[in-house]
């Protein structure tokens, strides 16, 4: 198999008359972090979109494992293995946490699988396994949001699309969120991570895009774009 788990290829996305998506390109290596960042309306969400076929690809090839998944139904992109964590932590709040993460393994069968993965995010996020009979909605923001990424890990993904999961958490929440997703990493899912908080990001990424009214500007081995001076100024906030 290719060491390419996705590839975007020339991807243009309308919406009416607003050109959102003007041709963009990018890979995401097995086993790598790749990340995406840029300003409020670059073009981010609507990227993630249309790879999980929420949103229409006009124009451009999306290529999964070596298969054309362009505008394909999202439940079968989602079946194919590809996870997205939306942004805004949208849980089942009248679900339980068991239930909520349970809802990620739909479409699967295997009971033994299940329960192991089960103990793999408990060991990840500990808090939630104290909390699995509460209520998602009495979560706070920060377990709603491993809640969410625990929900995207029980369908086992082999890429797992993350739509700016520190958004709106408290700094100390923000650094968990960064390390668990290291971590996520390290035991072998291949992640592709938008983020408008372009450090945290880039800490952890090992190639980073960034994003401009729906063109990528500049790409990189995310250490490169630590030191790259556009990156510095527009979006770490440093000369
Ligand atoms: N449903 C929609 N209908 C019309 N225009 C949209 C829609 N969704 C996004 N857009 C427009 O498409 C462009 C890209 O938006 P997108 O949400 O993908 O950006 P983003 O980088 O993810 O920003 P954010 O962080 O705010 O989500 C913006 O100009 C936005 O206004």
């Amino acid at each position: 198999m290719s060491d390419i788990v996705l590839e975007v290829q020339s991807l243009h996305v309308y919406y009416g008359a607003i050109h959102a998506i003007k041709g963009i390109d990018l890979k995401v290596p097995r086993g790598q972090i790749v990340t995406l960042i840029g300003a409020n309306g670059a073009g981010k969400t609507t990227t993630l979109s249309a790879i999980a076929g929420l949103v229409r690809a006009q124009k451009g090839k999306i290529i999964f494992n070596g298969q054309d998944i362009t505008n394909k139904p999202a439940h079968v992109i989602n079946r194919m293995g590809i996870a997205l964590v939306p942004e805004g932590r949208r849980i089942f709040p009248e679900l339980t946490v068991y239930e909520n993460l349970m809802m990620g393994a739909y479409n699967r069968k295997d009971k033994e699988g299940i329960k192991r993965d089960l103990e793999w995010i408990f060991s990840l996020f500990p808090r939630l396994k104290e909390r699995l009979k509460q209520l998602g909605g009495t979560l706070s923001g920060g377990e709603q949001q491993m809640l969410a990424i625990g929900r995207a890990l029980m369908s086992r993904p082999k890429l797992l699309m993350m739509d700016e999961p520190s958004l709106g958490l408290a700094p100390i929440l923000v650094s968990e969120v960064f390390e668990v997703i290291q971590k996520i990493n390290q035991e072998g899912t291949t992640i592709l991570l938008v983020e408008q908080n372009a450090l945290g990001a880039l800490k952890v990424a090992h190639y980073g895009y960034v994003l401009e009214t729906g063109q990528i500007v500049l790409e990189g081995k995310a250490s490169e774009l630590l030191d790259n001076e556009m990156v510095r100024k527009a979006y770490l906030g440093v000369a």
